[in-house]
Order: structure tokens, then C-alpha cells, then sequence
């Protein structure tokens, strides 16, 4: 039979991405409210009640409010992915990033309540886990995370200030050094020092890059670049959604190419002469950052498999 998913939040930026991935996906039917219902409590939790699964594409204290009332239905609770920053390093939680370390699969198949990964953070964590849980980068070295993300990942508010005349063209943001990914980045990259994060907004739709450069000398047994990318390709292989590649010849990098992917990319670039490397993931803030992720996690959750029919594996 088939499962069935209610998306709470279903016409916002995220929800309708991940929708329309669903839609697409055999063994899959979407419950949807009607338009006018869509912020009616009691229609909410009633639709909650009949479904396999609920996916939360909210503002973080409604989807707090949201994951209580999926609770307060006990035993006939559905299972529950969150795609806010809500509860990505709360008590009870799985953190569904399936390519984090063996066994996070299945972890997140197995899991009551699924937080899906900040679009930021999904970038951070997929260069640097691999290369703490190596001991290639200690976990109290000194790290900074810059990124630039397209504008729809401010959601509606953010995509309407840009497609009007007089938009910013580009900007740095979360200058408190405080952005919310900070403490999944901290959490999931099993880092014991706090990164210094600087995210900033252009002026483009969708597609984000993400990179943390390092100064290769200041690691311990002074790791080359070519070994700090064969860790990647050693960890990430066999995987579809992280691919690491060759980096171009121009030795340039757009964002955009990201757009309308779920395959998230990797490039380690270097100065060999300067034992200097920069670490770059490209992904699209809505693919493998928001909607992507959301429907890898729900088909490990309800145990149907993913195909490249549901999935953008379109890549750059
Ligand atoms: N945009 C991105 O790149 C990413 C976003 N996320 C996260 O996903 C979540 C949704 O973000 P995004 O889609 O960008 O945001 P949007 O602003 O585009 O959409 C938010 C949705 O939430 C609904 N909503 C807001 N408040 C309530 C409420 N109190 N009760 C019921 N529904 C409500 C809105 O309803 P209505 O349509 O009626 O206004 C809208 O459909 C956020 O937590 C965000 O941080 C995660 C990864 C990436
Ligand atoms: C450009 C922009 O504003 N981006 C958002 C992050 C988008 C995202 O991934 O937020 P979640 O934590 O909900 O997943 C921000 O920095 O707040």
C-alpha cells in the first residue's frame, strides 16, 4: 500500500520543492489542506493523524509548536522530518545527513523524528567530518566556513526583497559570528572549536558554495591536498548525492551551476608551493541543502527506495 505524506507548510519555498519531488516518487501520495486551512490547527493535526509520515517546511517556533502537536497524538503518532533549524541537535533527533558516517542510513530508517541538515551546514559538515574522523584535521584546529547562497534560501520573505527593483546585489550576513548553523556544523563535523561561519546573499535564485581554507603546514603530519581528497573520494564512494570531482582547469567556481541539483560536489583546490588548500562544496541550497535531503531521508523512513526519476541528478 501506499505511504502517505502531509507536508505541513506545503506552500512555502521548501515545502513546494519537496512536493514536487514526492509527487514524483512511486509508493508516495501527498495529503494536502485546502489553501484556507493551511494555518488551522485543528485541520493540521487532524490531517497529521492519518498520515505515514509528516514533513515540517516551517519557521523554527512553529515547527516546534508543530512537532508537539504530531507528539500529543501518542501512539498514532506519524513518523516526523523537520526541515527547520528546530531540532538538528536536540535529545531524540537523528540528523538526516545519510552520508555523515557508517551507520547514519540507518539510523535515520530507523528514527521516530528526522531533522533534515541546514543548507550551509550540509556543506561544512560533508568536507570537514571525514577529515576529523581521520585525524587529519584535529577537532580543536582553528577553522573558518565562508559560503554564498543564492537568495531563495531566505525563503519567501528574502526571494521577494530580491525580485524586487533594488535588491542587494551581494552581501555579507550573521556578522555576530552567531548564524544558527553554527552549532550542527560544531556538533555534526565533531568539531570541539567553534568555527568562525561568514555566510553571505547574492543576487542569483538558487546554488550555493561553501569553503574552508587551510593552511596545510599547521595540520599535524602536514597532509597534501591529494590526501585530504582521497579521504573524501574514500568516504564518499559509492554514494549519489556527494560526489567529489577533479577541479576545473580555470581554477574558478560558480554557484549557480548548483541549481536544480541534488548531487552535491566537492573540490579541493591548492598552492602546492604554499601548502595551502581551499575545500569547496557546490550545492543547491534548495537540492541536497533543503528538498533533496528531505526525500532521501523520507524514502530511507519509509523504506521505499529513491530513484533519479524523483531526485534532480542533473549536475554542472
Ligand atoms: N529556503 C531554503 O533554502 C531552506 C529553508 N529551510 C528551512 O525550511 C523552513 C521553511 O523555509 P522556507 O520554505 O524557505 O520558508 P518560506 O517563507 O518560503 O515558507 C514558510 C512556510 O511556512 C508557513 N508558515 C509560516 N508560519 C506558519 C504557522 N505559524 N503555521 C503554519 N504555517 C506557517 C508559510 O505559510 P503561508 O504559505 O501561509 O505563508 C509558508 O508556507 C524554515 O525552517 C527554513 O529555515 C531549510 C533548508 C533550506
Ligand atoms: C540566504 C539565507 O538567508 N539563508 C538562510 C539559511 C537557509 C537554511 O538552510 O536554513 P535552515 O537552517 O532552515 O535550513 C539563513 O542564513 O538564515
Amino acid at each position: 500500500m501506499a505511504k502517505s505524506v502531509f507536508i505541513d507548510g506545503e506552500a512555502g519555498t521548501t515545502g513546494l520543492q519537496i512536493g514536487e519531488r514526492l509527487r514524483r516518487m512511486p509508493g508516495v501520495v501527498v495529503r494536502s489542506l485546502d489553501p484556507q486551512a493551511r494555518r488551522d490547527r485543528a485541520a493540521r493535526q487532524a490531517m497529521m493523524a492519518e498520515v505515514d509520515l509528516v514533513v515540517l517546511c516551517l519557521p523554527d517556533d512553529a515547527a516546534r509548536e508543530a512537532a508537539d502537536m504530531v507528539e500529543g497524538l501518542g501512539g498514532a503518532a506519524p513518523k516526523l522530518l523537520d526541515a527547520s533549524t528546530a531540532h538538528r541537535v536536540a535529545n531524540g533527533w537523528a540528523y538526516g545527513f545519510a552520508e555523515l558516517a557508517e551507520g547514519q542510513a540507518e539510523e535515520i530508517a530507523e528514527a521516530p523524528r528526522v531533522a533534515n541538515p541546514g543548507c550551509y551546514a550540509t556543506g561544512a559538515i560533508a568536507l570537514l567530518r571525514p577529515l576529523v574522523d581521520a585525524g587529519i584535521v584535529p577537532a580543536d584546529h582553528p577553522i573558518a566556513i565562508n559560503a554564498v547562497s543564492g537568495y531563495s534560501g531566505g525563503g519567501k520573505t528574502m526571494i521577494a526583497d530580491h525580485e524586487r527593483a533594488g535588491g542587494p546585489a551581494f552581501e555579507l550576513y550573521a556578522l555576530s559570528l552567531n548564524h544558527k548553523h553554527l552549532p550542527e556544523i560544531e556538533r555534526h563535523a565533531g568539531l570541539a572549536r567553534r568555527p568562525i561561519f561568514v555566510p553571505s546573499v547574492g543576487h542569483f535564485r538558487q546554488g550555493m558554495l561553501v569553503s574552508i581554507p587551510l593552511h596545510l603546514d599547521t595540520l599535524p603530519g602536514r597532509p597534501t591536498a591529494r590526501e585530504i581528497g582521497c579521504t573524501l573520494v574514500g568516504h564518499y564512494d559509492g554514494t549519489k548525492q556527494v560526489q567529489v570531482r577533479k577541479t576545473p582547469v580555470e581554477q574558478r567556481l560558480e554557484a549557480e551551476p548548483a541549481a536544480g541539483s541534488d548531487v552535491m560536489e566537492l573540490f579541493v583546490f591548492e598552492n602546492e608551493a604554499e601548502s595551502q588548500a581551499v575545500l569547496v562544496a557546490r550545492l543547491d541550497n534548495l537540492g541536497k541543502g533543503a528538498a533533496g535531503a528531505a526525500v532521501q531521508n523520507i524514502g530511507l523512513m519509509l523504506g521505499l527506495e529513491v530513484t533519479a526519476r524523483t531526485l534532480a541528478y542533473a549536475t554542472a
